[in-house]
């Protein structure tokens, strides 16, 4: 939480886990109990990141590319948008942050974590979520659910085998920050997911 009582959420999962769904009853809830609210995602949530996203969600590149590429989109987004929102005293609720480019680059790519954690430090400067929403679901329910929902982007077209290694890779955060992580039974019905979401919400803004 910032001096000014604001709180920093992200969402986080592998495609499909159904982070989206449940985004917007999070922002619903904390506006009913008198919280300014900035809802956004990540890559994207100013115009010049919202081009990186485009680039990144298309255009074919390696590993490296991609890790800067999103590590600019999140510098950009952290000056422009999300430091402002809390200094203002709002509460941002973001689709996605720097666990996912662990989870995707690092372990799903196999990218040199110690660079990632490197790009963290000098884009971030310490700065964290004050919590995270971790949607787990094995991969082959939530590539069940995405193709009953959409035409698959770039990162949507990897095998099951990408995605085992990306879910391996939030549980890798969240064994090394266990305070900040809420793990969520994404595999649940939407009603119940609905309920651990809010709870864990609830159990950090009071
Ligand atoms: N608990 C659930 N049970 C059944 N279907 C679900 C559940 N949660 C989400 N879905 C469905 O799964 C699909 C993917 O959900 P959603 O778009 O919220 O995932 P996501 O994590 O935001 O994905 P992405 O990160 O790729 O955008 C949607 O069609 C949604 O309706
Ligand atoms: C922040 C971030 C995202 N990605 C990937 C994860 C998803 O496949 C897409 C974003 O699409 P969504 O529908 O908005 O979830 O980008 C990534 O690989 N690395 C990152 O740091």
């Amino acid at each position: 939480m910032t001096s000014s009582g604001a709180f920093f959420i992200s969402f986080e999962g592998i495609d499909g886990a159904g982070k989206s769904s449940h985004i917007e009853a999070v922002h619903e809830a904390l506006q009913q109990r008198g919280h300014r609210v900035l809802l956004t995602r990540e890559p994207g949530g100013t115009e010049l990141a919202e081009q990186l996203r485009a680039l990144f969600l298309h255009q074919s590149m390696d590993a490296l590319t991609e890790a800067l590429l999103v590590f600019a989109a999140r510098r950009d987004h952290l000056c422009q948008r999300i430091l402002p929102a809390l200094s203002r005293g709002e509460t941002v609720l973001c689709d996605r942050f720097t666990d996912a480019t662990f989870a995707y680059q690092g372990a799903g790519r196999g990218f040199d974590l110690a660079v990632l954690r490197q790009l963290e430090t000098w884009v971030q400067d310490g700065r964290q979520p004050d919590l995270t929403l971790w949607f787990d679901l094995p991969p082959d329910v939530a590539a069940a659910r995405r193709a009953a929902a959409r035409a698959p982007d770039r990162l949507e077209r990897e095998d099951l085998a990408f995605f085992e290694r990306v879910r391996e890779g939030y549980a890798q955060r969240f064994a090394e920050q266990p305070a900040r992580f809420a793990r969520v039974d994404s595999a649940a019905s939407m009603d119940a997911v609905r309920a651990q979401v809010l709870q864990a919400v609830a159990d950090k803004v009071g």
